[in-house]
């Protein structure tokens, strides 16, 4: 059974930020956010974590095998480091889509994210060391297949973008509401799933429903492990077995 435990980075009070005292370019907003999640991205990644970017000022990482300490230290570090400061809501459980729902009310229960009196909480729970399992975080890693061919080297790159972006909608939806499941775009045409413990069976249903529903053909290696690194890198050496073998889904796990 998984156990994925997630973490909700919200940058505090940061709209009126941005305005104040008027509109501040939007180079630097840019500019500000790419790197404080590239910064979030190795503090987390170099302890087996994964961020991703979703909307910049909220970010969304799995976070399994980071305590409370570790993220009191991401607090600070971007605090000492930033001229805005983060909160972060913990949850865990066997469905990546409630803890992530549980994370976020325990932020929002600490206040409003426009709320100047709330800066660096921490709120939620870790997972224990003494019940962590080398099977806690499953990770699909979703694949356009021959992007190159079929699209790059073909259509303009706003027109590919397009393409990738409707594959990567259809599939984000069906997985969250089809099997509870967590799709995040990691740049080309790449998107890191966060599942449940889900099987062969469904992730060849979720490939056929994008390609009926919007033409765009994937391929998938899903991995496990005891944090996002594992899960992920076996999920990154399955997809290298379709693309040797043609396969559209592939597990490095025994169901
Ligand atoms: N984030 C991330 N991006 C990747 C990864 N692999 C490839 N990409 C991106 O995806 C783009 C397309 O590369 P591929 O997916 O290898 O190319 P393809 O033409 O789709 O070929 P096949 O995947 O073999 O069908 C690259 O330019 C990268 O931007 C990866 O592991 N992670």
């Amino acid at each position: 059974m998984t156990n994925t435990q997630v973490t909700l980075v919200q940058i505090d009070n940061y709209g009126p930020w941005t305005v104040t005292p008027e509109p501040r370019r939007e180079a630097d907003l840019q500019t500000l956010q790419s790197r404080l999640y590239a910064d979030v991205s190795q503090f987390v990644g170099n302890r087996g974590g994964y961020v991703f970017f979703t909307r910049f000022d909220n970010m969304i990482a799995v976070t399994n095998g980071l305590d409370l300490e570790d993220h009191r230290l991401l607090q600070e570090s971007a605090g000492n480091r930033y001229p805005v400061t983060l909160s972060l809501g913990v949850a865990t459980g066997t469905d990546p889509v409630q803890a992530l729902s549980d994370a976020t009310t325990r932020l929002q229960e600490a206040g409003s994210a426009q709320d100047e009196d709330r800066r660096e909480c921490l709120e939620g729970r870790v997972i224990e060391d003494a019940h962590r399992t080398a099977d806690d975080v499953q990770i699909a890693h979703f694949d356009v297949i021959n992007a190159t061919g079929n699209y790059t080297d073909e259509l303009n790159a706003f027109d590919t973008f397009i393409e990738i972006e409707q594959g990567y909608a259809e599939l984000m939806r069906h997985m969250r509401r089809a099997h509870d499941s967590l799709s995040f775009f990691v740049g080309g045409d790449n998107v890191i799933v966060v599942c449940p413990d889900l099987e062969q069976a469904d992730y060849e249903e979720a490939i056929t429903h994008v390609e009926e529903a919007v033409d765009v053909s994937l391929q998938v290696g899903v991995g496990r492990g005891e944090n996002a690194h594992d899960a992920g890198f076996g999920a990154k050496h399955a997809l290298e077995t379709c693309r040797a073998d043609g396969t559209r889904v592939e597990l490095e796990f025994e169901q």
